[in-house]
């Protein structure tokens, strides 16, 4: 018999990422395979808006993060997409990282890892050469903090040590590495694992370094879309075009590693190749609930996802009910045994 019950997967979004990820095409996929995905409001308690199979959400703040434990503690099978602490590591883009760093992956022909980078606290260190002193330029400064505000994508290429003075602290300096143009963007919904190409930042050729003053500003860059883009850069267009990704195995082993060490589920990497090694790989970013409707076939993707979920939760409820009645009736059976072995005494 066709499986007939519902499930409902509860969304929390900021209004712009419910636009973007809650797109017809999704909702309808979902609702084809028993899945409704419900809006959640985060100023009402959440517990008052279920039941949910699911809560999935991209929001934080203390209040927010009071809501899910104390859903979590009334609704413990509930599972939450995903855990507030896991998700906040990736705010701030030293621990961000450093989980790439501790990743244990065989590494064969291809290898991998992250830029030098230093972080900054305050404005005096920036001219202390021991703090930057190593560091070779140019230097891409982000600020420490990534928590989806604009000012969190707010960068600066720098391509001499006196370029550093006017930044703004807390920030991480990290070096620039030249690779060709080109990001791969690496999106990763549970187990699935799909690279997509991106323009990025130009190399840096030493000529243009000896003769570039100061620093240079930018934001996004990767999420410019083609109307953006102005005719000269036409050309960088056909290097994306002829760019070939990195091998599948790879970035899926990756992949795995990050979302193991980091318990996340959803989240996308920022991969870039170095153009002198032309086999080193560098892991610049990563990012919790990305733009997955910039994925192909996203909403099969996710429904996939979705679907699993829920299914894996209800065959563990259904186990647990099962045991819960086979225990019920070993008990039965136990006291009318004992019930018989005192009538005989
Ligand atoms: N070390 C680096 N070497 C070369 N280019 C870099 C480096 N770090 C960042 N970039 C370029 O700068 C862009 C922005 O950097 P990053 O991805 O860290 O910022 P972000 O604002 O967190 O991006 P996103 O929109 O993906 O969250 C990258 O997409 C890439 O084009
Ligand atoms: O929509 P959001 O605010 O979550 O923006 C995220 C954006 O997705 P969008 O394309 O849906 O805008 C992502 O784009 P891709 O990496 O997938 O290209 C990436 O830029 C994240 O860093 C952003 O998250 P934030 O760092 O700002 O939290
Ligand atoms: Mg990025
Ligand atoms: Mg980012």
């Amino acid at each position: 018999m066709a499986d007939s019950r519902r499930f409902r997967i509860g969304y929390a979004l900021a209004p712009k990422k419910k636009q973007s990820f809650i797109q017809p095409s999704l909702v309808t996929l979902a609702q084809e395979r028993g899945i409704d995905l419900v809006s959640i409001d985060s100023s009402r308690p959440l517990s008052e808006q279920g039941p949910f199979d699911c809560v999935l959400h991209k929001l934080c703040g203390e209040d927010w993060k009071a809501q899910l434990k104390d859903y979590a503690d009334k609704h413990p099978s509930v599972p939450i997409i995903d855990e507030p602490q896991a998700i906040e590591r990736l705010h701030n883009r030293i621990s961000m990282l450093q989980v790439v760093s501790e990743l244990e992956i065989p590494q064969e022909t291809e290898t991998f890892g992250i830029p030098s980078q230093v972080v900054v606290y305050d404005s005096m260190a920036l001219s202390d050469s021991r703090a930057v002193g190593a560091l070779r330029f140019p230097v891409i400064a982000k600020p420490l903090v990534a928590d989806g505000s604009a000012k969190s994508h707010k960068m600066s290429l720098v391509f001499h040590r006196d370029g550093l003075l006017k930044l703004k602290p807390p920030l991480v300096l990290q070096e620039f590495v030249n690779h060709g143009g080109v990001i791969f963007k690496v999106y990763v919904v549970g187990d699935y694992v799909k690279c997509v190409k991106r323009r990025s930042l130009p190399d840096v050729s030493l000529e243009k370094l000896e003769s570039s003053e100061g620093s240079l500003s930018f934001s996004q860059i990767s999420n410019m879309t083609t109307h953006d883009r102005t005719q000269k850069e036409y050309y960088m267009s056909m290097q994306l075009e002829q760019a070939e990704v990195p091998p599948q195995s790879f970035l899926t082993d990756i992949a795995r590693g990050l979302s193991r060490a980091m318990r996340l589920h959803l989240f996308n990497f920022d991969v870039i190749r170095d153009t002198t090694a032309g086999n080193h790989y560098f892991v610049i970013d990563i990012n919790y609930f990305p733009g997955y409707a910039k994925m192909p076939s996203y909403e099969t993707v996710l429904t996939d996802f979705f679907w699993n979920l829920v299914h894996e939760r209800k065959n563990e409820d259904d186990m647990y009910s099962a045991l819960g009645s086979e225990i019920k009736e070993m008990k039965l059976q136990n006291s009318c045994a004992s019930t018989e072995e005192m009538d005989n005494k």
